[in-house]
């Protein structure tokens, strides 16, 4: 089920307000084809220019089209790339540039990669936000030739290489989605279109220019198409600023949204779209352009996309970009998947599997029937280990249906994604089978495994069709042949059958050869030059070349070892041979393309087994997690609860896991009159893992997980909010503080009372009173205005004071404990606040040069003894930082005995004898002895 090719009426409509500029390729960017006309760019114009070559010529049309992409220009068995292409593609892939010939009375620049590697060198330059437009030559020399002598080979591109259009197993990671998002904008609306080409997945979301950011981090695409007139729009703008290095704007008519609406009935085939879902202009303009621009970069060949679904605007909890970073949901802070949260629970065992716990995780539901009955399929699985086990090893073995079918329906697919929807079809039968049989009957299986029990499907006939037509390990190409079992084609047998007689002909001519020449060591062999041929060692070939052996053998070519002969018996057996071959090459071929139209007609109900599975897979997969780690069911419903008992962090604690040190679980209500809790305590104690950990809670419980904790309730967060530890945006030229202003103000600004917040340090980075100031009035704010659930930490103690006027406000702190100077870090969170930072014991563990701690403890101990004691009055007043400290000589203080006991000497007052007492005594102060006596 090949979608449309495009039409005349597509190709016209498309957007004549592209841009053609002379730039040379570049990451993302401009696409400048035009579609209708001729670009008129440098390119272009160097096609015209007198006495190029008519490769050149050919070259220069080519990549005036293409002025955005490096142009990988295939001659013979090299992609070449010329000029600043050669010179970008060189420093990217560090390759040798090199030249050939001159233009312009300049040399020209290229480079080169072998087609046979090309995978991985498009790969390297995918990640560098580079697009590749891959031009193949579409005919035989030979034909070529036949124009005349001069005439160039006919090239084209066959394929764009995007960030957002990759198929390939070697350029796509199996366990993460690589999403294509396009933005589209009518009536005031906005609404993003993303796919999955790899997997056929086509989602439409409505949104708005606050939600957009989170929405776009909920997909993280690789590439967002949009349109280049969005410049006048500041909150759109604004949106995109931790998106600007996947944008490639492209020209404002393709999503025109009736154009969007009639490019979506001409793929689906249908009169109209209200059977998926009634979409708004701003959904159909992003939709359409995003379809426009698959065909463009696939070369009007379009994937198998499934029709498009639209997500609820309120289906998921918003979580902007900032608080997965912060929260650490997919990535670390520092870009790692080791070591977030989804690398610490993920137990999926598939690529499917993995890519929907990706998604699962990167969208909480918000709808806590739905989440119930996630949750539901994770509780019978947990209860019956021996299911959960076997459907673990049947899903280990499964093969990535979905990305077959992608590659199958672009006609990049091969004999093994073939096997692959064999076995997976295989395995989507085996798991049916071992789900009805679990239950007492399938009344009993909870909704959601009754409902993937149903989508696993039957397709009987087409898996045992492929299990007769393909041999067990099929080779990854078409070429080649080979693929397709004996006995599965009459036709195809008879051809194989006739080129292996034919060759057991051979070796009977051999044998007869041999006897009429007596001839022993006479051999037929085989080479590509002058394929089958009789071959016998230069002593005896006088001897075929005299009469009347001459008669049948021809004499061919001879080596300083072997002279090489023909005769018509074996040419006519070699045709025979070659005949065979060719048509029981050509029938696999065709064969495969049988195969794979019948699987492409049923490739939405393979897509749906294939989702299935990866249900299957998420759910047997959290049920192991949950039993591994010993978490819990959270309820999860529409109140306004948060209570977690015994709660712990997913990563800290399995990070400790390995050590000696074990979690200290603890318990977090967010109620009535302790909605916000003011949590202080000094650094290292566990603050920052205590807000992350609840906010994960939510998270977890509301993807349908477990969660670690003894009992947690949650009712459902329509909006997570973090702002944890501070970081520099340099790329974006915001300095630490200014970040956080800027996340404190979006958390401000639209929290309300169904969000949870989580507030570590908020003020920290910038000057005491300051940041004191801003925290202050941060609290007030999120306590009256936003009444969200919220955890708030932070290092002003003088905070705690608002506790007298906010009701809803209770303290809390990390306990810790003292001995012998040290601090020890207990972990717990109690009622109250802390009584002090600590902050010097944890320097000093830190490792602060001794020296800096003692002064710093007499820094603080003046501060201290200036302190009013105004306490929770007085906030200012207990920040005496900017006071007066009076002059004091440090010097003099500082001084360690060996310094002090030298400036005591006045060698003017010594005798030589004294001076060797004092040279004794300054040795003993430095080895440490008491010098005193
Ligand atoms: N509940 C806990 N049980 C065991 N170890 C913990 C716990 N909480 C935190 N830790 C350990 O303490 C370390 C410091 O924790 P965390 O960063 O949360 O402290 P903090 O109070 O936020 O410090 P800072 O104020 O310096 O940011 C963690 O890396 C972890 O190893």
């Amino acid at each position: 089920m090949e979608a449309a090719l495009p039409s005349k009426k597509t190709q016209e409509s498309r957007d004549s307000a592209a841009s053609s500029t002379d730039t040379a390729a570049r990451p993302v960017g401009h696409a400048d084809r035009t579609g209708s006309g001729q670009p008129d760019n440098k390119w272009s114009r160097a096609a015209k220019s007198p006495g190029v070559t008519p490769m050149m010529a050919q070259f220069f049309e080519i990549k005036a089209a293409y002025s955005d992409c490096l142009l990988f220009y295939r001659m013979g068995d090299f992609y070449e790339l010329f000029f600043e292409d050669a010179e970008q593609a060189a420093a990217a892939l560090d390759i040798t540039l090199t030249k050939r010939g001159k233009h312009d009375g300049k040399d020209v620049a290229m480079a080169g990669v072998p087609v046979h590697a090309a995978e991985s060198y498009l790969a390297r330059l995918i990640r560098k936000a580079f697009r590749v437009a891959v031009c193949e030559q579409v005919e035989d020399p030979a034909e070529a030739k036949k124009r005349g002598a001069k005439s160039v080979v006919r090239r084209e591109v066959v394929r764009l290489v995007t960030p957002g259009t990759l198929t390939e197993d070697t350029l796509l990671d199996a366990r993460v989605h690589n999403y294509l998002a396009a933005l589209g904008r009518a009536e005031g609306h906005l609404a993003l279109a993303v796919v999955d080409i790899s997997t056929g997945e086509f989602l439409i979301a409505p949104t708005l220019p606050g939600r957009l950011s989170a929405e776009l981090a909920r997909f993280t695409p690789s590439e967002l198409l949009l349109p280049d007139n969005l410049g006048d729009d500041t909150a759109v703008q604004d949106a995109l600023a931790d998106w600007r290095d996947i944008l490639s704007p492209l020209g404002a008519a393709r999503f025109d949204s009736g154009h969007g609406r009639w490019r979506l009935e001409e793929l689906f085939n249908v009169a109209t779209l209200d059977g998926f879902a009634s979409f708004g202009r701003a959904e159909l303009s992003a939709a359409g352009a995003l379809v426009d621009y698959l065909e463009d970069t696939q070369k009007g060949k379009l994937p198998r996309l499934a029709p498009p679904k639209r997500l609820p605007p309120d289906g998921a909890m918003m979580i902007d970009a900032a608080t997965r970073r912060s929260l650490e949901l997919t990535r670390t802070q520092g870009g790692d998947t080791a070591g977030s949260l989804l690398a610490t629970i993920d137990r999926s065992v598939t690529g499917a599997g993995a890519r929907l716990m990706a998604k699962r995780l990167s969208a909480p539901l918000t709808d806590p029937v739905r989440i119930n009955e996630r949750l539901d399929m994770v509780q019978y699985m947990l209860e019956r280990t021996s299911l959960r086990q076997d459907m673990r090893m049947l899903l280990k073995a499964t093969p990535d249906m979905e990305r077959a079918l992608a590659r199958l329906s672009l006609g990049r697919g091969g004999p093994r994604d073939l096997m692959a929807i064999r076995l997976g079809l295989d395995a989507a039968h085996s798991a049916r089978e071992a789900l009805a049989a679990s239950g007492d009957g399938l009344g009993a299986l909870p909704d959601d495994l009754a409902a993937v029990h149903d989508r696993l499907g039957r397709h009987h006939d087409l898996a045992g069709t492929l299990k007769r037509a393909l041999v067990e390990e099929p080779p990854l190409s078409v070429r080649d042949g080979g693929f397709i079992a004996a006995d599965y084609d009459a036709t195809l047998d008879e051809f194989r059958t006739l080129r292996d007689q034919s060759r057991r002909l051979i070796l009977e001519l051999e044998a007869d050869y041999q006897r009429l020449t007596a001839i022993a060591s006479l051999k037929i062999k085989h080479n590509n030059v002058l394929g089958y041929h009789v071959d016998v060692t230069a002593r005896h070939a006088d001897k075929l070349m005299a009469p009347p052996l001459n008669e049948t053998f021809i004499h061919r070519q001879t080596l300083a070892n072997a002279v090489r002969f023909s005769t018509a018996d074996l040419s006519k057996l070699a045709g025979k041979i070659s005949e065979a071959g060719d048509r029981a090459l050509a029938l696999e071929q065709d064969i495969f393309t049988a195969l794979t139209g019948q699987v492409m007609d049923t490739a939405a109900t393979i897509s749906e087994a294939a989702l299935a599975l990866a249900e299957l897979d998420v759910g047997a997969g959290n049920a192991t997690l949950a039993a591994e780690c010993g978490y819990v069911r959270p309820d999860v419903d529409d109140s306004l609860a948060f209570t977690v008992r015994n709660g712990r962090h997913p990563v800290v604690e399995s990070a400790l896991a390995g050590t000696s040190d074990s979690f200290v679980a603890n318990d977090c209500q967010l109620e009535e009159n302790g909605r916000l809790w003011l949590l202080t305590g000094p650094n290292m104690a566990g603050k920052s893992t205590f807000l992350r950990q609840n906010a994960l809670m939510a998270v977890m419980a509301q993807m349908g997980g477990y969660v670690p904790a003894a009992h947690a309730h949650i009712g459902v967060v329509d909006r997570l909010f973090s702002r944890v530890g501070a970081s520099d945006d340099l790329a974006h030229g915001r300095s630490t503080f200014m970040v956080e202003m800027v996340e404190t103000a979006a958390i401000l600004n639209q929290a309300g009372p169904r969000s949870l917040v989580i507030l570590d340090e908020i003020g920290r980075g910038t000057a005491t009173y300051d940041g004191l100031s801003i925290a202050w009035a941060a609290v007030e704010h999120l306590h009256n205005i936003n009444q969200s659930r919220a955890l708030f930490a932070t290092h002003y103690h003088e905070l705690t004071a608002l506790k007298e006027t906010l009701d809803a406000l209770a303290l809390r702190s990390m306990k810790v404990r003292e001995w012998k100077g040290e601090v020890i870090f207990l972990h717990e969170v109690a009622k109250g606040a802390a009584d002090r930072s600590y902050g010097i014991q944890v320097a000093k563990l830190a490792g602060l040069p001794p020296r800096v701690i003692a002064r710093a403890r007499q820094v603080l101990d003046h501060l201290e003894s200036q302190d009013t004691g105004a306490g929770a009055h007085g906030p200012v007043h207990d920040l005496p930082l900017f006071q007066d400290i009076p002059a004091r000589s440090p010097e003099k203080e500082d001084k360690n005995p060996l310094e002090q006991a030298l400036e005591d000497i006045n060698p003017d007052d010594l005798s030589p004898r004294d001076a060797l007492t004092v040279l004794y005594k300054l040795q003993d102060i430095l080895r440490g002895r008491d010098s005193s006596g």
